[in-house]
């Protein structure tokens, strides 16, 4: 597919005339499609038509814009597979993922659709016995949504659905390495019926177009999945403007394993925690933090499992893991791995590049003997690579979990509850699993990093409200 820009509901090339091919990071020999290398001036337009749309968008009734959002549902449920395919193929994420996703995709629009029928503000007691005072929520006007590869149709989708239903108009700028899919995501808003104007997306260099919306005086509020290194850019910028920003960002996310957990349960959890999408979830549990009574018993049997995974292409049936994702994630990878072997942990298992692959492929990798302080335990690699760290009592445990500048995911196994009401109350992240995996995110739940994971907003679920709408408080007398 050669993606072109929806601008005012136009598939439209860029005014640069130049495309970028994009590759399949599990098969180099396939090219899927390509897309616009978009300029300031693409970005313009799509902006101003977002801004036309805005009024006549806004003066809709919540239960007409869902409407649309419904249609967009059932459309995008009927092409799952040409859209998971794609998804697959842009960024190695296997076919089975990729499914899930986007069947998550549905739902989440059906979520937003159902929320522009439901409550939107509070009728607050004046002390003026005379007068009415009521609260009620406006959208933003023109929203600029920003985007990481690795959930290409789910967090594109858990912004732009919310945006849209509480009565924003959106222009999108998806991650370059997988513009395709949101492309035909779009095509089922198109096709849904969306008034033009109200989404456009537009490709290209995020320090081009991400950066032009975030510093765009049009552009009302920003939402923004990615690096720290990103999004502190994109909310200074949003902030210099005095523009609303959302950012979620980065994780280094443990789990404890406590010597009375289901110890089975706990290391296929961590397994699947650390690789399945090869490590490239901002939930991914990157270190295992293990009670040193049961540490050799459960390190052995991560080893084991970790031996047994199948790694190859993601559109074959039986591939567990795929590939990473670019070339660029790839080297990250291999870069945290020699710097975790030069800071003295023991490498265990994986730690490098199959080769004679025809694709970014990794051996999934687990090191020992790794001390909190070492560069592969407080820095975030996204990438198929967990810690294991030993610890003596819960308070320990906590004390290493805690030692990052992250707090987005973090899981527990234990069978005590008061371990478990510890870790809740004591563990500084935004989403706290017991006996689950640290990825799990539910879309109808308030999901959101704290410390350095998030600009301390809350996405998903009825908090996206929050967000992607202003309150204003009436007094009618
Ligand atoms: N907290 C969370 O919920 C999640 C966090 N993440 C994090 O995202 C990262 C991986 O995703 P990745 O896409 O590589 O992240 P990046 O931060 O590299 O890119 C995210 C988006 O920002 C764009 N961008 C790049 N530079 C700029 C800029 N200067 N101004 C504005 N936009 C810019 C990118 O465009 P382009 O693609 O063209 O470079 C892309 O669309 C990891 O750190 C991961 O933890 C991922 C998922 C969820
Ligand atoms: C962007 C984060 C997505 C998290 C997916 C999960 O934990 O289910």
């Amino acid at each position: 597919m050669n993606m072109k820009n929806f601008i005012n509901g136009i598939w439209t090339t860029s005014a640069s005339n130049k495309t970028t091919d994009i590759i399949n990071p599990g098969n180099l020999q396939d090219k899927v499609g390509t897309f616009q290398d978009s300029t300031e001036e693409d970005l313009q337009q799509a902006i101003q038509s977002a801004k036309n749309a805005k009024t006549p968008w806004r003066k809709l009734s919540g239960a007409t814009r869902g409407q649309y959002l419904y249609k967009a549902a059932d459309i995008l449920e009927k092409n799952a597979d040409e859209v998971a395919e794609i998804a697959t193929r842009e960024m190695g994420k296997t076919l089975p993922e990729t499914k899930g996703e986007t069947a998550r995709g549905v739902a989440i629009l059906r979520y937003y659709a159902g929320e522009g029928m439901r409550e939107e503000g509070d009728v607050i007691p004046s002390t003026d016995s005379d007068a009415l005072m009521f609260t009620k929520r406006f959208p933003l006007g023109v929203v600029g949504v920003i985007t990481p590869w690795n959930f290409p149709i789910a967090i594109p989708l858990w912004k732009t659905a919310p945006a849209l239903i509480y009565g924003n108009t959106v222009v999108i700028k998806p991650a370059s390495e997988s513009p395709i899919t949101f492309a035909k995501i779009a095509e089922c808003f198109e096709e849904a019926g969306l008034p033009a104007g109200v989404l456009n997306v537009v490709t290209g260099k995020g320090s081009v177009i991400g950066n032009g919306l975030s510093i765009h005086k049009e552009v009302n509020g920003v939402t923004f999945t990615g690096s720290n290194a990103v999004g502190r850019t994109i909310g200074a910028n949003a902030l210099q403007r005095g523009a609303k920003y959302q950012l979620e960002m980065g994780g280094k996310n443990p789990v404890i394993v406590e010597k009375d957990a289901d110890l089975e349960a706990a290391a296929d959890a961590t397994i699947s925690g650390a690789f399945k999408s090869t490590g490239q979830k901002c939930t991914a549990t990157s270190r295992a933090i293990i009670h040193q009574d049961i540490y050799e018993e459960v390190k052995q049997l991560l080893v084991e499992k970790t031996q047994k995974i199948a790694v190859g292409d993601s559109l074959e049936k039986d591939v567990w893991m795929g590939p990473c994702a670019s070339k660029s994630q790839l080297d990250n990878a291999l870069n945290y791995i020699e710097k975790g072997k030069e800071e003295g942990a023991a490498l265990l298992c994986g730690g490098e590049q199959i080769e004679d692959s025809n694709g970014y492929y990794l051996k999934p990798t687990i090191f020992d003997q790794v001390d909190n302080n070492m560069t592969i335990a407080q820095e975030e690699i996204f990438g198929p690579v967990i810690a294991l760290m030993p610890y003596s009592t819960m308070e320990h445990a906590l004390d290493i979990a805690n030692d990052v500048d992250y707090g987005l995911s973090a899981a527990i196994f234990t069978k005590n509850v008061q371990n478990m009401l510890s870790f809740i109350d004591d563990m500084d992240a935004g989403l706290v699993r017991v006996n689950a995996e640290s990825a799990g995110v539910e879309l109808q739940a308030p999901f959101g990093g704290m410390k350095q994971s998030s600009s301390h907003s809350r996405e998903q679920g009825q908090a996206a409200q929050e967000f992607f709408t202003d309150i204003k408080t009436v007094f009618v007398k």
